[in-house]
């Protein structure tokens, strides 16, 4: 099944409200389809007589061995997509060798979550993303919950100072999770009564000195998503992260920002080799991960691809998404004279309508 063809599916079977909460973005939706679109302003430019019958498409990433290129990026209430939920992510992502980064929004909590990645691989790569509590027991409550799970690293997002207004689910009344699902992870933390939830904490207090004294608080990397301006993923460099993720939210935040695949050469000098660059948002097909890592990226994330394999086929069509996205990429890595993913340099992209 191609992505495409997921997608119709997934939006067949979908409650209606589910579905826009998924595909929807903030505000007027511009950024929603920036993202998409700016792939399609960037070309290849391949490189002849100098590629191999086999490629090696694997990266190092922190807390990961060996990992696809692609990683399922943290997204909300799996549960609402398919009884399986997050357990069936996990399970796929495991058996695909892409890291999962689930999170605080995830309907099955955080242990059980990488229980099931390791039913499908013995050394599966989950990782945990959380936000910064404005109550620092509470942030470090969360971090021992993912450590003592087996997370291996940690996902700290920042562009949630507010939440974002999400246009769809404003018409359609959707603000609440049915009964029978909830955020797991956030129950029985600081400061609650036993067996209750806690709220998702979306706060304009944290600043950069929490950041570094949730870095210090643990041995496990952290990463930073949501970075957008290059002077921030230096001061990210500066407080601790061990990586940073060039993304807006899939459009979901601020609706008057660039894409996030415009935002990534500039982060990339920044970061200058410093650590690995990550992206998420409008990542479709295989040649859209050939022209990120060729501007620099070490691995791109997808969500709502993602969420719509999970929907229409469950643990399968997650899988079917996550091995599309690598055979296409390795394809695309074959036809532009590529061996692995190095191989792809600034100078095979070229925007179009462009030549060197
Ligand atoms: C339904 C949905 C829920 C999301 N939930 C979260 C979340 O809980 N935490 C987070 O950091 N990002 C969240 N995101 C953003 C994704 O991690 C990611 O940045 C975005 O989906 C990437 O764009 P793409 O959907 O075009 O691949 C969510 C995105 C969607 C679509
Ligand atoms: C409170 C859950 C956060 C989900 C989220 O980040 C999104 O829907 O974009």
């Amino acid at each position: 099944m191609t992505l495409r063809a997921l997608h119709d599916a997934a939006r067949k079977t979908l409650d209606p409200v589910h579905y826009d909460y998924v595909a929807g973005g903030a505000d007027e939706e511009r950024v929603l389809s920036a993202n998409e679109s700016a792939f399609d302003r960037y070309l290849l430019l391949p490189r002849i007589l100098c590629g191999s019958e086999t490629r090696d498409t694997t990266v190092r990433l922190p807390g990961a061995r060996r990992a696809a290129p692609v990683f399922v990026a943290p997204t909300a209430f799996h549960r609402l997509m398919h009884p399986d939920g997050e357990r069936a992510t996990a399970r796929a992502a495991a058996a695909e060798g892409a890291v999962l980064v689930t999170g605080t929004a995830a309907t099955t909590a955080v242990d059980a979550v990488v229980a099931a990645a390791r039913e499908a691989a013995p050394d599966p790569a989950v990782w945990f993303q959380l936000y910064l509590h404005p109550r620092r027991e509470v942030t470090e409550a969360l971090v021992r919950r993912a450590e003592q799970a087996g997370c291996t690293a940690l996902v700290v997002t920042v562009d949630s100072a507010v939440f974002g207004r999400h246009t769809r689910d404003l018409r359609n009344g959707f603000t609440d999770l049915p009964p029978g699902h909830a955020a797991e992870n956030m129950r029985d933390l600081p400061g609650a009564p036993p067996g209750t939830l806690t709220d998702i904490p979306m706060s304009a207090a944290p600043t950069w000195r929490d950041f570094a004294e949730l870095a210090r608080m643990t041995a496990l990397p952290v990463l930073v998503k949501g970075i957008l301006h290059p002077a921030d993923a230096r001061l990210a460099l500066g407080h601790g992260a061990s990586g940073v993720i060039v993304s807006n939210h899939g459009g979901r935040q601020c609706d008057a920002v660039p894409a996030a695949l415009d935002c990534l050469p500039a982060v990339v000098d920044a970061v200058a080799g410093r650590t690995p660059v990550l992206m998420d948002g409008g990542v479709r097909r295989g040649s859209d991960i050939a022209v990120a890592l060729a501007l620099g990226a070490t691995a791109v994330g997808v969500g709502r691809p993602v969420m719509w394999g999970l929907a229409a086929e469950g643990e399968a069509g997650v899988r079917a998404v996550l091995a599309t996205l690598r055979d296409e990429y390795d394809h695309t890595l074959a036809l532009c004279g590529g061996r692995r993913n190095a191989d792809l340099t600034k100078d095979m992209v070229v925007r179009r309508g462009e030549t060197r």
